[in-house]
């Protein structure tokens, strides 16, 4: 029989090394791919340029390429990154909500686009290092399970594949743990066993996000004004891009008790201070809607909701009110639920679906 064909994504990093590795220890016919996305043209040979798709990264993934023995190819996405997703994150800012830019690079950039040109070239999936494992349920969908280790999961970033997409993913690193995975890099010899994992958002190098939406727009940040909950200024802000939900530190304020940003007017150029408790609220509602272990929300449901990636999850009941619209109502209040963040929905180690928080 013909062997499958899958191409991986290679980062340059120990979990993309050891699943292709995995790949190939399985049977299929791998096939290597590091996706440039978004370094400076200009600034390609600067070593600060690195990322996860930088000289080092690629030096790196062709490396791991030749210890394996398998093809390797460098393919330029940099147009889709900066459409799909500088380009929304810078937006989301000035709209007063806060992106998830690497939910955005997976849906639309690894899923829509890498998967595309891997079928192109004959693929019949691709694969990542993502912790997360692709299953096929009994009602015949496809749905992500948490990976082993709890503490790793990434199915929170990964809840708006499609069934499509999922039906072409393999994610073979889920199953194990980040220990057992370097483990497996170092028997194989590969020189990225100690590589630290990468951090934060890997285009803002030095995660001043204010500084880099400043730089990628043409509007004028303006300054505005803080004010409480009950309509009073109370200070003068340095434009809305600076903040985000339940923020405490850098607002220079002192009314002699903790405050937090608990809303963002773009229209009216204000940020909203409270105090702790009005950062916390029990109920949200979402669009973009994405389900993947039900074809469609009917009635209420009670799972568990995360509302940011470092959530641990949170018991609620969910019912759809509009058409791409959902309300989710929490047994405890959550805090600092933030527009535009991602809610992920859970059963048990089952991703329902998801949305954005409106
Ligand atoms: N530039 C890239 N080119 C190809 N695939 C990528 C690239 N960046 C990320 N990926 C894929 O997405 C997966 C998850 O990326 P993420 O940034 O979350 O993890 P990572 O720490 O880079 O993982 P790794 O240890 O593999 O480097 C990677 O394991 C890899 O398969």
């Amino acid at each position: 029989m013909e062997k499958k064909k899958v191409v991986i994504g290679m980062s340059g990093g120990v979990d993309s090394s050891v699943a292709a590795s995995l790949l190939k220890e399985q049977g299929y016919d791998v096939i290597g791919v590091t996706m440039q996305i978004w370094q400076d043209e200009d600034n390609e040979t600067k070593e600060e340029q690195g990322g996860c798709c930088g000289l080092s990264a690629v030096d790196d993934a062709r490396r791991v390429a030749e210890t394996l023995e398998i093809p390797y190819y460098v393919m330029n996405f940099k147009k889709e990154f900066k459409e799909k997703v500088m380009d929304y994150f810078v937006a989301e800012y000035q709209q007063g909500r806060t992106p998830n830019p690497c939910i955005a690079c997976n849906r639309y950039v690894k899923w829509e686009s890498l998967l595309k040109r891997s079928l192109d070239i004959g693929a019949d999936y691709i694969a990542t290092g993502h912790y997360a494992r692709v299953v096929q349920l009994e009602n015949g969908r496809y749905t992500l399970k948490k990976s082993a280790t709890a503490a790793k999961d990434q199915t929170y970033a990964l809840y708006n594949l499609t069934q499509y997409q999922l039906s072409h993913t393999i994610m073979p690193v889920g199953e194990y743990t980040k220990d057992q995975i370097r483990e497996m890099a170092k028997e194989i010899n590969l020189r990225v066993a100690n590589k630290p994992d990468s951090q934060e958002i890997c285009f803002i190098p030095d995660n001043d996000y204010a500084k880099f939406i400043e730089e990628n727009t043409d509007t004028k940040i303006q300054k505005g004004n803080f004010v409480n909950t009950a309509g009073e200024v109370v200070g003068k802000h340095k434009g809305i891009t600076h903040y985000t939900i339940g923020q405490r530190k850098g607002l220079n304020l002192s009314l002699g008790h903790p405050v937090f940003v608990v809303e963002i007017r773009p229209e009216t150029n204000e940020v909203v201070i409270g105090t702790s408790n009005e950062v916390f609220s029990d109920k949200l509602y979402a669009n973009q809607l994405n389900f993947m272990s039900i074809e469609d929300l009917e009635g209420d449901m009670k799972v568990t909701a995360k509302i940011r990636y470092s959530h641990q999850g949170a018991d609620c009941i969910i019912r759809k009110v509009g058409e791409d619209k959902l309300e989710c109502v929490f047994t405890e209040p959550q805090r600092a639920i933030t527009p535009g963040q991602a809610v992920v929905f859970y059963d048990g180690e089952y991703v329902v679906g998801g949305g954005t928080i409106i």
